[in-house]
């Protein structure tokens, strides 16, 4: 039996080591393009392209799935020669990652080329990420999410805000040097709470005026200069519903690519039990109420589509499952159905 053990936690270590060391060495490597501009340059020439226009993905239907097709710097040229532009593209490009096996993975914005060209000659269609991100699948929404963020912010941030000069990308795009002021900008990501407020028995779900008919989530708010994550939450909540936070736990976070690049930091709030009744601040959110278990878990169910009544009006529905509010919901949920430790 010893033997058996020792055994297994013997192949079980080992696998561990070579899949930390695979890791390790990847991350060192991305590192290494990212300092190192020749060997970035040179990697452009065996990696793989993901192709956007004015920051839209570009996209396969094949069957009723949607793939996010990666070009070969081959591949890129033969297109890029019907514009006569094959040396431009490839100083716009940014790494956004690498295989196991160390192939580069870079994006590149053709926004300044004719859309449709490169719609037929690839068969496919560079598509809003909005739409994209739900229906591609899981590892390659995340891909797009993040790809799309870096080509935005090297797009909007071509001049140095302290000389007015045109500032110059390095090779991997993991920054951008302004040779007049000496100042080295790096790409930005905003942190934001999303916070699902409970009383122990109900969620507090909201409606911000954009959102799609009958949508509810949690509420969220940009952390502002100064704040901790438990400050930012606090705020928020006193902001948007009126209501004081008395503990909180952090959950997990996530990217999320709109408006612009944020850091999602989803957590979890309790307020007073005698302390329930919301105060909706109306610039901010259309609607704000309690939920109920059953209710929560019947919302889950529903498609958005299913959502409008007969009278015009729409049950309510939660984000999909790629958003972490939807993540927030599913752990309250399960909370409030576990038995207590
Ligand atoms: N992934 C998810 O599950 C999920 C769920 C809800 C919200 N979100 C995202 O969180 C973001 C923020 O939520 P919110 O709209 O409730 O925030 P919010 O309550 O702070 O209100 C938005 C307002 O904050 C101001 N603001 C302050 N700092 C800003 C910055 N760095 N960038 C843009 N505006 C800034 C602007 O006036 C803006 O109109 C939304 O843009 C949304 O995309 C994601
Ligand atoms: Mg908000």
């Amino acid at each position: 039996m010893a033997a058996i053990y020792q055994a297994v936690h013997r192949r079980a270590s080992s696998l561990f080591c070579r899949l930390h060391s695979t890791y390790v060495r990847k991350m060192r490597y991305l590192n290494e393009l990212k300092e190192d501009d020749s060997l970035c340059r040179q990697a452009q020439t065996s990696g793989t392209f993901y192709l956007f226009h004015n920051l839209f993905p570009f996209l396969q239907k094949v069957g009723n799935k949607y793939l996010v097709p990666q070009l070969s710097a081959a591949e890129m040229k033969t297109i890029l020669e019907k514009f006569k532009e094959t040396e431009q593209w490839i100083e716009k490009s940014v790494l956004i990652g690498c295989s196991d096996e160390h192939v580069p993975h870079f994006a590149v914005d053709l926004g300044a080329l004719e859309k449709s060209v490169i719609e037929s000659e690839l068969k496919g269609a560079f598509t809003d990420l909005q739409k994209a991100l739900f229906i591609v699948d899981e590892k390659d929404s995340s891909v797009l999410a993040s790809a799309q963020s870096l080509l935005r912010w090297h797009d909007s941030h071509q001049y140095c805000s302290k000389s007015g000069q045109p500032t110059q990308k390095n090779v991997a795009g993991s920054k951008r040097v302004c040779h007049a002021s000496g100042i080295t900008y790096y790409p930005q990501t905003s942190p934001v709470v999303i916070t699902l407020v409970s009383d122990g028995s109900r969620c507090l779900l909201s409606r911000q005026p954009s959102f799609p008919p009958g949508m509810f989530s949690a509420l969220s708010g940009f952390c502002d200069v100064g704040e901790n994550v438990e400050e930012t939450v606090r705020r928020e909540v006193a902001e948007e519903v009126g209501l004081e936070v008395e503990s909180l736990r952090y959950s997990a976070s996530q990217h999320w690519p709109f408006p612009s690049s944020c850091l999602m930091i989803a957590c979890h709030a309790l307020v007073r039990a005698q302390q329930t009744e919301i105060s909706m601040n109306s610039q901010e959110l259309e609607a704000a109420r309690w939920f109920g278990l059953e209710e929560v878990v019947e919302g889950l169910k529903r498609e958005p589509r299913s959502s409008k009544q007969d009278n015009g009006s729409y049950l309510p529905w939660f984000p999909p499952k790629q958003a972490i509010a939807h993540q927030l919901i599913c752990e309250w949920v399960e909370q409030q159905t576990s038995p207590p430790a």
